[in-house]
C-alpha cells in the first residue's frame, strides 16, 4: 500500500565531498513531487538514498511508520523507473512486467494475469511476446512504468525517466504518467531538469541547488511567488533589481535602485518592505510606460522584438540593462525616452542573496 515519505536533514557525502546538506522533504499520500535543478546539484543522489543505494551521512528516511534510513535497498520495496529503462534484454515484454512478481513469489498464473492486466493499462497488450530490443523508446519506458507499477509499490521513483524521448512524446509520456499514477495513488518522486516537465506532472516541487532545497511548493506558489533570488531566476524573473528604502510615509515606500532611480512602491500592494531588498519582476512585470508623470524606472529604449501578444524591450536605465513589455497599440523606437511601471501583483519583492 502507497505510503506517505518523510525524509529530514539528511545529509551525505562522496569520500570527503558533500554532496547534500540537511536536506529535509515530505511526500503525501499519494502524491506527486519534484526534484528540479541544473545537473550536479543532488537530485540523483537524494533519489539514490531513498532507494538504499547509498548510506546518508546523517538524517532519517520513514516511509509510513517504517524507517528506512538503514534497511537494505532490496527491503525497501521501492518502485523505480530509469532514463535507460533497465529492461532485461532477454526477457519477454511480459516477462519483464511480471520480474518483481516472481521474486515476490507471486504464483505463474496470477502473475501473468497481473502483468497482463497492467500491459493492457498501460497500451502494449500486443506486444507481450516481443524482447525489449524490439521496442520504440517510448513502447520500453511504458514497459519500465508497468514493471515498477505491478508490484504496487508504497513507493514509486523517476529518474529523468523521459530524457531518451522526443519531444512530442516526451509531452504525451508525461500526462500518461501523471494518470497512471493519479489512478494507482502511489506515492511519487520524480526527477528532472526540465522545469515544464517538473511543473506540469507534480503536486508540489522542490527546486535544489548545490545539495540545498531553495524552495519547495506547488507549481502555482514557485511561478508567482518564489521565496528568494535563485527561485525568481530559474523560474524566469529577468530583471532582478537591487534596491534600497530611502524614506517611508506610512505604507508608501520611496526606494532607489544602484544608479539612484527613485521608485515610490505602497505595501499596501507588494506586502512589508525591508529597507534593502530586490526588486523582482519578469518582462511582463515592468509595463512600458510614456507617461511622464508615471511612478516607475526612468529608461532610455533600445531593442524592440514582438512578441505577438506585447514589444518587448531592452531597456537601459540607471541601474543597467532591464527587460520590459509595452503595448501592441504604441511601438516606441530606439531611443525614446520612457518609463518602467512596477505591475505589483507581478513583481515580488525579495531579500537580496
Ligand atoms: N559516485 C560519485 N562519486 C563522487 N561524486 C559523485 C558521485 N556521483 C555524483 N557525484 C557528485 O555529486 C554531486 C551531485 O550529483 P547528482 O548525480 O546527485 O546530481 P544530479 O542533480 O542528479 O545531476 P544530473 O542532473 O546531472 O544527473 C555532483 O557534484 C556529482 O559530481
Amino acid at each position: 500500500m502507497t505510503q506517505a515519505l518523510t525524509v529530514q536533514n539528511l545529509t551525505a557525502h562522496y569520500g570527503a565531498t558533500k554532496v547534500l546538506e540537511d536536506l529535509s522533504l515530505s511526500v503525501g499520500k499519494g502524491e506527486l513531487v519534484s526534484l528540479l535543478g541544473a545537473s550536479g546539484c543532488g537530485k540523483t543522489t537524494t533519489l539514490r538514498l531513498i532507494a538504499g543505494f547509498l548510506e546518508p551521512t546523517s538524517g532519517s528516511i520513514r516511509l509510513g511508520d517504517k524507517d528506512l534510513t538503514r534497511l537494505p535497498a532490496y527491503k525497501r520495496d521501492i518502485g523505480l523507473v530509469f532514463q535507460n529503462y533497465a529492461l532485461f534484454p532477454h526477457l519477454s515484454v511480459l516477462d519483464n512486467v511480471g520480474f518483481g512478481l516472481k521474486q515476490r513469489g507471486v504464483a505463474p498464473g496470477d502473475r501473468e494475469k497481473r502483468a497482463r492486466a497492467m500491459l493492457e493499462r498501460v497500451g502494449l497488450s500486443q506486444l507481450a511476446d516481443r524482447l525489449p530490443g524490439a521496442l520504440s523508446g517510448g513502447q520500453k519506458q511504458r514497459v519500465a512504468l508497468a514493471r515498477a507499477l505491478v508490484i504496487e509499490p508504497p513507493l514509486l521513483m523517476f529518474d529523468e525517466p523521459l530524457s531518451n524521448l522526443d519531444a512530442k512524446l516526451r509531452v504525451d509520456m508525461r500526462v500518461e504518467i501523471r494518470q497512471l499514477q493519479r489512478a494507482n495513488g502511489t506515492t511519487s518522486v520524480y526527477v528532472t531538469h526540465d522545469q515544464e516537465e517538473a511543473f506540469s506532472i507534480s503536486d508540489r516541487v522542490a527546486i535544489m541547488n548545490a545539495g540545498r532545497i531553495m524552495q519547495f511548493d506547488t507549481p502555482e506558489t514557485l511561478y508567482q511567488r518564489p521565496a528568494n533570488t535563485f527561485v525568481a531566476r530559474f523560474v524566469g524573473f529577468e530583471n532582478l533589481v537591487p534596491m534600497t528604502v530611502s524614506a517611508r510615509d506610512g505604507a508608501e515606500v520611496t526606494a532607489v535602485t544602484d544608479g539612484g532611480s527613485q521608485l515610490k512602491l505602497s505595501q499596501d500592494r507588494f506586502g512589508a518592505i525591508p529597507d534593502v531588498f530586490v526588486l523582482a519582476a519578469r518582462a511582463d512585470g515592468l509595463a512600458v510606460s510614456t507617461d511622464a508623470n508615471a511612478e516607475g524606472i526612468p529608461a532610455t529604449l533600445g531593442l524592440r522584438t514582438y512578441l505577438g501578444r506585447a514589444y518587448q524591450y531592452q531597456a537601459d536605465t540607471a541601474a543597467g540593462q532591464l527587460i520590459a513589455n509595452g503595448s501592441l497599440s504604441a511601438p516606441l523606437e530606439p531611443g525614446a525616452l520612457a518609463k518602467l511601471v512596477p505591475v505589483p501583483d507581478q513583481c515580488c519583492v525579495l531579500k537580496p542573496e
